[in-house]
């Protein structure tokens, strides 16, 4: 017999398990029975996809109780595990991210959210235990199994088991009963009965007690959505996705015909942590026939939409289907378009149906929602149409349809600036003459903003359009006033003095108070999407911009009357390099030499004081 240790992740969320930091216990059942027809699950599959040999023919899950001994079993003929399987899978915690939940989590104590996030699986087992023993037989290796056993404490014990049958037995050693603490006895038969039924009932193998099948084993999906109980859709949405949490919305589809299939969707109602991490599980749950085939079907749903969790039962794919063929068939190709198409049109129809619900939608998936902008051309019109988008127009996100709407007469294009916040695009020069003209501007702040905003041409016929790119001229109906004076000779200047940052230096429409702004050519990338490529590794030459000057600026004007005064004067050039550098730092750009810029400005500050 071995005694090992259980790694320090693990063994932060056994102490947390132990002291109970979620109030329901009951659920400890339905991890086990979750994981029984996972094996059970696997089993199977390995005996159909890969030829093991294998008894099928009565897969199940056994409870067991002994109300003298305080003991209860959880029995399942699925798959089994190696020694060293138990190690790995029972001694760690795999999951990417987990340290830093750990971490969160015992800064916010009582936060059954932040559980929620990651399934506590077995380990919730230690909530109602004082100890677990484990026996377990892989299928396909011969002789003895394996035996382990802990307390929930910092170790485990690990030992070969003669005699064990395969598939897996879990032995909870119960602790005491105290129903003030939630703390229920569970080997009352009707407490078992009442667990199963609530989160477990759904489950396609018989849960047997003694000679009674306490579940239906009716599959969710194929029952007509009438007969069935929000409860137990959310409970099989937990089942599938391991999150606590009720989903927002849930959506059936079955196509007959040719080609039949069955989905059950589920839209969370918060975004996993791990949305924008690449290494997390993503994909749908794929059945043929009732038969689990496969988690984590990617093919099912795009990326952007990887959010979504449910199953798809398809009636005429082969039971032996890889995940490679897959990649190629048609039918997945056509089964995936419908559910986009499903899935998209159900969120239009949450907007007017229910505008919270949306609104809860799009703040915890629109980041992701956007990437589908960059990666489905075909959808640009259904992804725009479930999109909003912070506004100047007041705090609330605007749909485009509603920025249309409120479009200014003779306005042509749909106004959006980048950023890294809400308060600097608000405050960037760029804004100016837009607010003072009182055109709406949205305002975009996601990092994916930078990038869809150029693969998108426009919307209901109007260009999307940057209000910091190309030149802005808001007043051309009216009768342009000539700047008193002749700009000329200053700008040639400029331009020749900063030739290395800027490709031109022209007077400005769009500034109403500050000096100077920066603006991209309409062509141009940004500097912020340059700055994404370079962080990708990606060096390209900088990207030159147009400085802007606003010609009833003292500062301009002042600058025009020093160099008529005289092109020699010795601080021309430091003054034009502090121009350039505040225009940059307006718009919340980087400077290429922060104390260089800090100098020339305290050197020039020491003079007027
Ligand atoms: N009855 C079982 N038969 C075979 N393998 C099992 C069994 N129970 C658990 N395992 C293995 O141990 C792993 C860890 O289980 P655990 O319940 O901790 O997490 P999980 O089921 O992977 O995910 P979650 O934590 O979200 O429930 C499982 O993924 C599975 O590989």
């Amino acid at each position: 017999m071995e005694t090992l240790e259980f790694q320090a992740e693990a063994r932060q969320l056994l102490q947390l398990m132990v002291h109970s930091i979620y109030s329901n216990k009951d659920i400890f059942l339905r991890e086990l029975i979750s994981n029984a027809s996972d094996a059970l699950d696997k089993l199977r599959l390995a005996k159909l996809q890969d030829g093991l040999e294998a008894d099928t023919s009565d897969l199940h899950i056994e409870i067991e109780a002994d109300t003298e001994a305080r003991t209860l079993t959880v029995r399942d003929n699925g798959i089994g595990m190696t020694r060293d399987e138990v190690v790995e899978l029972i001694g760690t915690i795999a999951k990417s991210g987990t340290a830093e939940l750990l971490t969160k989590l015992k800064e916010a104590k009582e936060s059954p959210e932040l559980i929620g996030q990651f399934g506590v699986g077995f380990y919730s087992t230690f909530m109602v235990a004082d100890k677990v023993t484990l026996v377990t037989r892989k299928a396909g290796t011969e002789g003895h199994g394996t035996r382990w056993e802990s307390e929930g404490a910092g170790t485990y014990t690990i030992d070969d088991a003669p005699d064990v049958p395969i598939g897996t037995t879990i032995t909870l050693h119960l602790r005491p009963k105290d129903e003030d603490d939630a703390l229920y006895d569970y080997t009352d038969e009707w407490k078992i009965k009442e667990i199963v039924k609530r989160y477990s009932d759904f489950i396609s193998f018989p849960i047997r007690k003694g000679d009674e099948v306490l579940n239906s084993q009716k599959a969710l999906w194929a029952r007509p959505r009438s007969e069935v109980t929000d409860e137990e859709y959310h409970q099989f949405y937990r089942h599938i996705s391991h999150d606590w949490t009720d989903p927002l919305e849930i959506i059936n589809m079955k196509a007959e015909g040719t080609f039949e299939y069955e989905a059950l969707l589920f839209i969370p109602s918060r975004a996993p942590h791990d949305l924008f991490q690449r290494d997390a599980r993503r994909g749908l749950q794929l059945f043929v026939k009732r038969v689990f085939i496969m988690d984590d079907s990617k093919e099912l749903i795009p990326d952007y939409l990887r959010f979504v969790k449910g199953v798809v039962d398809a009636a005429d794919l082969s039971l032996n289907i890889s995940r490679e063929i897959l990649q190629q068939d048609r039918h997945i190709q056509m089964i995936r378009r419908r559910l986009v198409k499903k899935v998209l049109s159900t969120i239009k129809d949450l907007m007017s149906s229910n505008p919270e619900k949306y609104a809860t939608f799009w703040r915890e998936f629109g980041r992701a929602v956007k990437e589908g902008l960059l990666s489905e051309p075909d959808n640009h019109k259904p992804i725009l149409e479930i999109a909003s988008f912070a506004t100047t127009h007041g705090s609330e996100p605007t749909t485009l349809a509603a920025y249309v709407e409120r479009m200014k007469e003779g306005q042509e294009e749909i106004y959006f600036l980048t950023g890294e916040s809400r308060s600097q695009v608000e405050n960037s020069p760029h804004m100016e003459a837009f607010q003072a003209e009182g055109y709406e501007v949205l305002i975009l702040t996601d990092p994916v903003d930078e990038i869809w905003v150029d693969a998108v041409p426009e919307w209901d016929g109007k260009k999307l359009r940057s209000i910091a790119r190309g030149a802005v001229d808001l007043k051309k109906d009216e009768e342009e006033k000539e700047p008193e004076g002749d700009f000329g000779p200053l700008l040639g200047f400029l331009k020749e003095k900063l030739d290395e940052r800027v490709k031109e230096v022209r007077l400005s429409h769009r500034l109403t108070t500050s000096a100077a702004c920066l603006v991209s050519d309409a062509d141009d990338i940004t500097p912020a999407l340059e700055k994404m490529y370079r962080a990708m590794g990606q060096e390209g030459p900088r990207v030159k911009r147009i400085l802007e000057l606003n010609p009833n600026h003292p500062l301009v004007t002042g600058l025009r009357a020093a160099h008529e005064r005289g092109a020699e004067d010795a601080a021309l050039p430091d003054t034009a390099e502090l121009l350039y550098g505040t225009a940059l730092l307006a718009e919340g750009g980087d400077l290429d030499d922060p104390a260089r810029f800090a100098k020339l400005l305290a050197d020039r500050l020491a003079q007027t004081v």
